[in-house]
């Protein structure tokens, strides 16, 4: 270990004590803390780990720490980093591992001493996924080339790949990334529970993609809320995104609706054809073998057909905003690479592409579920842009209590299938 350095982690919830327990096991000493409310039960959880020393506040942890990372909720991070901030030991280094940049640097530059050096990272993962060969970001905003190498000497032992950014950067594809893939899988959840339905139960959402939309949804909602409503409401680049996919949402629907074959199938194809610009004999990021594997309910004999309205708005929206997804692999999270590996499924498979678009234009009998989708893609977006942080959690917080009960099922499995599929779809 480097002369006795230590890590500091100030906030020791899901990804803090990840963090605490990786850093630990590695032979760093590792100073950390969360409320003070909580400092008995961190003590009898976690003080008799070896490197690990609970205190009772940020300051305490502040004071005799190296590097010292932020773990807390992005919405509370200016009042987080003001109240500890100017306890920052001497020379040492600080950063965040908030999902959004733009708060947490103000922060930084607001209340820490200028002789504090600041580094920041952001795991594009969550805590239950392994952070080998995940990207990590790591943001050299104020420090010497010595901090910076200490910094990526601690984080080490994650064995993450690590990708080198500025704020601004990161807050921009975490947009196009995290915060829309989010809204399409918010949207389903939202529109699920509208028409009182549980999809698992329902043979047109089992098997295929469907399960992908499944387990990624209800781990979505099994998360926590801020981690969901800062990095949409308090990322300055992700309200445009969330608003053009409840756009291409509404324009496609509106054209399903009216029957607009050719004006629906020239978008769709135009569409696809600036997103996968690639030959369409490459491999595709997954494989209907790998997808069965991970159903929630009976899979069917006889697929049932679905004209999948959230898939081909999210390829609409990236192609009205320039953004070619593949682009962002080396800076993708597990779900982004699940959302686009089952769009790629449906754009690359031309005989489904059809499919699709013909059951968009015959099949009335998914007007219900795709006027509810429909509703909750822009009641999403404009909950975003209102920037209510209350207004997100309410709606986050209902649609969480609706599908809590399948919530341990669905996270073994969406684990499962994580670990499987992206042995298939790393970031590089
Ligand atoms: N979960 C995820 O998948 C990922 C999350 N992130 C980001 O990491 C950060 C942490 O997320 P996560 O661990 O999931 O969230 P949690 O809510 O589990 O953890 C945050 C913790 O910080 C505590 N905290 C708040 N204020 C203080 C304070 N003044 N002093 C000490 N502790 C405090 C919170 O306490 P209390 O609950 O009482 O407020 C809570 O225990 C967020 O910014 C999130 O966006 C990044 C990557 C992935
Ligand atoms: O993979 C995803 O998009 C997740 O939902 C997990 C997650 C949440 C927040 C982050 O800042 C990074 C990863």
């Amino acid at each position: 270990m480097e002369e006795g350095k230590s890590v500091g982690i100030i906030g020791m919830g899901d990804m803090g004590r990840m963090y605490a327990k990786r850093f630990s096991d590695a032979g760093w000493r590792v100073n950390a803390c969360d409320t003070p409310d909580k400092y008995p039960q961190l003590v009898e959880e976690l003080g008799g780990r070896k490197n690990v020393h609970i205190m009772p506040n940020g300051h305490l942890v502040s004071r005799c720490s190296d590097y010292i990372i932020y773990s807390v909720e992005a919405k509370n991070i200016d009042e987080v980093v003001k109240t500890f901030g100017p306890s920052t030991k001497l020379g040492a280094i600080v950063g965040g591992q908030t999902s959004c940049k733009a708060p947490e640097i103000a922060a930084f530059e607001k209340h820490l001493p200028g002789d504090v050096h600041i580094v920041s990272c952001h795991s594009l993962h969550g805590p239950g996924v392994d952070p080998k060969g995940q990207p990590l970001v790591l943001i050299k905003h104020r420090a010497s080339d010595e901090s910076f190498t200490l910094v990526e000497k601690i984080f080490s032992c994650f064995g993450s790949k690590h990708v080198y950014l500025t704020a601004a950067q990161h807050d921009r594809i975490t947009a196009d990334t995290q915060a829309v893939t989010h809204a399409a899988f918010l949207s389903m959840g939202a529109a699920w529970m509208a028409n009182r339905q549980f999809p698992w139960e329902i043979p047109r959402y089992l098997g295929g993609i469907e399960n992908v939309k499944i387990n990624v949804t209800l781990r979505i909602y099994a998360n926590k809320w801020h981690v969901y409503a800062g990095l949409a409401i308090l990322n300055p680049s992700a309200q445009k995104q969330i608003k053009q996919y409840a756009e291409s949402v509404t324009e496609l629907f509106k054209l399903m609706l009216a029957g607009h074959r050719k004006e629906l199938s020239d978008r769709i194809h135009t569409a696809g054809a600036a997103v996968f610009k690639g030959d369409s004999k490459e491999d595709l990021l997954l494989k209907d073998e790998v997808l069965d594997r991970f159903s929630l309910g009976e899979i069917p004999e006889q697929r049932v057909k679905n004209n999948h309205l959230s898939l081909l708005a999210m390829v609409d929206c990236w192609w009205k905003l320039g953004i070619v997804p593949y682009d962002h692999m080396i800076c993708s999270t597990p779900l982004f690479r699940l959302w686009l590996g089952i769009t790629e499924y449906l754009f690359r498979k031309p005989d489904l592409l059809e499919e699709v678009i013909n059951t968009a234009i015959e099949d009335n009998t998914f007007r219900a579920d795709d006027l509810e989708f429909t509703f909750a893609a822009r009641d999403w977006s404009e909950r975003v842009s209102l920037g209510h942080m209350d207004g997100y959690r309410e709606k986050f917080e209902q649609i969480q209590r609706y599908f809590a009960p399948r919530f341990p099922e669905a996270t073994r499995l969406g684990n499962e299938m994580i670990k499987t599929i992206l042995e298939k779809t790393r970031g590089d």
